[in-house]
């Protein structure tokens, strides 16, 4: 139990600090709901969009939708790139799901013009930024900005990779 905490669940809270507290979030590729039923739980005020295309997963996710009484959740089944087009999100965070120049090519569609995709990332991120900077430049989003983000004292820091949707001219 103590590790599904500090692995997991305290690991999937450091995104919330760079969320937006309204609008909504899609988290891409939730499988058990991290970090999206965390982010749901701890910003009530957003609608998380939890993107997963496994149907036995999905249900699961709706499954903890009606047990922790989360009616900010909406559990969409699917790939990202699927819903393209299909609606607008402040912020798409992702854990565990792909190399950063593909979480640029599935994320940065679904954003408004303003939002950004807000990843936790492995500590060698860094090694992934020379493929996805010729990703994000031809999308027009902006450089990668590399944090380690704090959970709480006990527990290690994370890696969490901001990118903004539009870079600067
Ligand atoms: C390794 S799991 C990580 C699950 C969760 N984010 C976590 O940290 O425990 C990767 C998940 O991404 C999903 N996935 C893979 N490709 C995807 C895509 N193109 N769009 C959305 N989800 C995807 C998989 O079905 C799987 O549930």
């Amino acid at each position: 139990m103590d590790r599904i905490w500090s692995r997991h669940i305290y690991n999937s809270a450091a995104v919330v600090p760079y969320l937006p507290t309204t609008g909504s979030v899609a988290d891409l590729g939730s499988g058990a709901g991290l970090p999206g039923i965390v982010v749901a739980a701890m910003l009530p005020a957003v609608e998380v969009l939890l993107i997963e295309p496994m149907e036995r997963r999905c249900a699961w996710l709706s499954e903890m939708r009606e047990v922790l009484e989360l009616s900010n959740v909406e559990v969409k089944r699917g790939r990202a790139e699927e819903f393209h087009g299909a609606f607008e999100v402040e912020a798409v965070t992702a854990r565990a799901v792909a190399s950063l120049d593909k979480l640029a090519r599935i994320g940065l569609p679904l954003l408004g013009g303003e939002g950004e995709l807000v990843l936790l990332k492995g500590r060698n991120v860094e090694r992934e930024i020379p493929a996805a900077r010729k990703v994000l430049r031809r999308l027009g989003a902006g450089e990668p900005t590399v944090l380690r983000a704090p959970t709480i004292p006990v527990v290690e820091d994370t890696v969490v990779v901001r990118v903004p949707r539009r870079g600067s001219v």
